[in-house]
């Protein structure tokens, strides 16, 4: 058998770290073996492990509509220099992503953008078109709470009835869980404020009312606490976690920068949070990478929008708690590459044959501190300045080098994962 390209090194295959020969043809996986043969080009990688590529299920490109802020060039150039080679873009862009002629304009805009592969939600709305949006899509997205974008449903009977139809599709819907009456507008000055509007108990409840679509593919985002986490983990719900929910204390982050929803909440829920995640109670992690410019995020706290990036810091923040044995590898890999792919349907995630050869190389030793100026985000801020993490040495998407030796060398391969319909 000859192959387009072998990729050879210490690979993460089927949950154990060997020496592994990839061998790669059309952009997938062919074989995985200790020794492959042939190859019309080979990659040895000197140091590090072989991963498979990782997948953020949850990022805001603003394309179209808000492009000052980001676009999917921008910010696939983010995903993939911090290891991500398959991003899910939310459908709160302009417009919004509620039916299928403008899903498929959305698809045609974005089209040859990108340089890391890509799904695009649908948003869950009444009498939306689910059968047809189904193969289109990774699934749909759920706002129980006003955010960022106007595609709030909060409504117990509208949410049942558009839920049995996706339900039919087999596709997951994630879900915004902050129910939305339970949000006070009342003027913020501060984190903590944003706190006190949006309780700990509105996304509880949230859950609580989606208690009746038990055993659903369900996706819970942004999990701020850990009776969300137990409760949806009950419901045999996927979960997500953020970096800024782990890391961050409304008491301690207060500036607008860290406005974001759902918010970050006080040292204790944060702990127990933490200790969950530890614990290896969350299915995901999700950056919700949410650019915003900042002039935008230096408005009065009011004023400001809600959001934080972070699609390029994830993963090597992820990876920096692996070289501190924080976490293991094998759960890094299974929150950020196995259980997305499985939970979106994408024969991606795993360094397996038959899956997608999207590949990243990180190596523990080469930890470096965060710089604003050299990540590629146009929102240009980022609230991790400063903090440790393992950038990756090599990324690849289905065979196509976009990352070597920690440089960019990349061009836009990107595909949609769900566009051959
Ligand atoms: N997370 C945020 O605070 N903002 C997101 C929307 C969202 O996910 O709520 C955004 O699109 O700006
Ligand atoms: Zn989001």
């Amino acid at each position: 058998m000859s192959f387009d390209l072998v990729v050879s090194g210490r690979a993460f295959v089927k949950g154990e770290i060997k020496y592994s020969e990839i061998g790669i043809t059309d952009g997938k996986i062919a074989s995985v073996k200790s020794s492959v043969k042939g190859g019309e080009k080979r990659i040895d990688v000197p140091g590090g492990v072989i991963l498979p590529g990782f997948i953020d299920p949850h990022v805001h490109f603003r394309d179209p509509g808000m492009t000052e802020k980001e676009d999917f060039s921008s910010g696939t150039l983010s995903a993939v220099h911090g290891g991500v080679t398959c991003v899910l873009d939310m459908p709160n862009t302009l417009p919004p992503v509620t039916d299928v002629s403008m899903l498929l304009d959305k698809k045609d805009h974005v089209k040859g953008k990108a340089y890391a592969d890509y799904g695009l939600f649908a948003a869950v709305t009444p009498g939306c078109s689910a059968g047809m949006l189904a193969p289109l899509v990774p699934g749909f997205k759920l706002f129980m709470g006003s955010t960022t974008g106007k595609i709030l449903l909060n409504d117990d009977a509208e949410i049942i009835s558009t839920f049995r139809d996706i339900a039919l599709t087999g596709k997951r819907i994630s879900v915004h869980a902050e129910d939305d009456r339970m949000i006070s507008k009342e003027k913020e000055n501060n984190c903590r404020d944003h706190l006190r509007n949006r309780p700990v108990e509105a996304e509880i409840n949230a859950l609580r009312r989606l208690s009746r679509f038990k055993g659903m593919k369900i996706n819970i985002c942004h999990n701020t606490n850990a009776e969300s986490v137990a409760l949806a983990g009950e419901l045999g719900f996927t979960t997500e976690v953020t970096m800024h929910h782990l890391f961050f204390e409304a008491d301690k982050f207060s500036s607008s920068e860290y406005k974001v929803n759902p918010p970050i909440r006080n040292s204790a829920v944060r702990d127990k949070l933490y200790r969950s995640f530890i614990n290896g109670k969350i299915s995901m992690f999700g950056s919700d990478h949410a650019p915003h410019t900042l002039s935008d995020k230096s408005k009065d706290f009011d004023e400001a929008p809600s959001g934080i990036p972070g699609v390029e810091t994830t993963i090597p923040m992820v990876m920096n708690m692996v070289r501190n044995n924080t976490i293991t590898l094998k759960q890094a890999v299974s929150m950020g590459s196995e259980t997305p792919a499985a939970a979106f349907g994408m024969r991606k995630g795993r360094i397996e044959e038959g899956c997608d050869a999207d590949l990243s190389v990180f190596d523990t030793r080469n930890f470096a501190k965060i710089n604003v100026r050299k990540l590629h985000s146009k929102a240009g801020h980022s609230p991790y300045e400063g903090w440790e993490a393992v950038f990756p040495d090599i990324v690849m998407v289905r065979g196509e080098v976009q990352i070597e030796g920690g440089e960019f060398c990349g061009e836009k391969v990107g595909k949609d994962a769900y566009g051959k319909h």
